[in-house]
């Protein structure tokens, strides 16, 4: 009897659980997440070229929404507007080692930010973060035994808005999985751009391999080819995610001419780790969040 009603109550729960994500992605490809072919499909894309882009993954109301949130956030109080040079590992230089060593080059990187601590309590971008089908879905798609949420209070989730001549140049990302969902397009720029596998476990300074991306990036503003590419197709309610602590990568500058008005690149991350209880590092929170790694810990979720 009292199995009986327990398992009753853990079906209604699943239920629940289940129609919540359908209602929170109505009309959007996540409606699949739960399909082994749609998994399946999204892997082999993965595994074929470092990352996985799925058109469409929120339906359109559901991404207007989120649009709207994040761009009245982004213009408000609640946002950091970072300036910062940075390296490409995202830490500080190695004093014994020249500055155009590929270790010390800054970057130049502008943008807005509204971090996690930022973004209401019923805002649907925490339902869709926290929603274990998401986490599921994109653990399966980039094979790895477990996937947790950040325990960070701040890069949890956040929205990202460039504005005008706004870029992130080259990085790895000191988390392991960012997951990125598009919102809106700039008039012009704002293109993403990837090189796959820049790096590896065993070697994460691969200093030969990343003197070779930055030496390209640098000539291709000449117009010469690169080994990175752009990934091509992003748009509202588009969902892509890629290796980014492993792959450098960058935001090249939004373009917006005067004439046709300016519109921001908008868009969330999510940030998923392979570990539970990961926290940011204090050189990212103090460069991108303008955060303390005391107000982190003080607030660790
Ligand atoms: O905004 C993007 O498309 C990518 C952002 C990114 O690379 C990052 O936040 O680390
Ligand atoms: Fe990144």
């Amino acid at each position: 009897m009292l199995r009986g009603s327990q398992t009753l109550v853990r079906r209604g729960l699943q239920h629940s659980s289940a129609g919540r994500w359908s209602a929170l992605v109505a009309g959007g490809a996540a409606a699949r997440v739960s399909d082994a072919s749609f998994v399946e499909e999204c892997r082999a894309q993965y595994l074929a070229n470092g990352w996985c882009h799925i058109p469409n993954f929120i339906g359109k109301e559901r991404c207007a929404e989120l649009r709207n949130e994040a761009d009245a956030l982004l213009e408000s109080d609640a946002a950091f507007a970072s300036t910062d040079d940075h390296t490409v590992y995202q830490q500080e230089r190695d004093e014994r080692l020249p500055l155009d060593h590929p270790r010390n080059r800054l970057m130049k990187s502008t943008k807005r930010i509204v971090d996690y601590e930022h973004v209401p309590q019923e805002s649907s971008l925490r339902e869709l973060y926290s929603a274990p089908e998401l986490r599921s879905f994109v653990q399966a798609v980039v094979g790895v035994p477990e996937l947790h949420l950040s325990a960070c209070p701040y890069n949890a989730a956040m929205y990202n808005g460039y504005y005008d001549s706004d870029g992130l140049d080259w990085h790895f990302d000191s988390s392991e999985f960012g997951v990125n969902l598009v919102l809106q397009n700039p008039t012009d720029g704002g293109k993403f751009e990837y090189h796959s596998l820049t790096r590896s476990e065993e070697d994460l300074w691969s200093y030969d391999a990343v003197t070779k991306v930055l030496a390209e990036a640098d000539a291709s503003a000449e117009g010469a080819a690169t080994s990175a590419e752009t990934v091509e197709g992003l748009a509202p309610g588009s969902l892509v995610f890629f290796a980014g602590r492993l792959s450098l990568h960058r935001v090249s500058p939004v373009l917006n001419p005067d004439v046709r008005g300016s519109t921001p690149r908008i868009n969330a991350i999510l940030t998923y780790e392979k570990s539970e209880g990961q926290l940011a590092s204090p050189y990212t929170l103090s460069k991108f969040f303008g955060r303390s790694s005391e107000g982190q810990q003080a607030h660790a979720q």
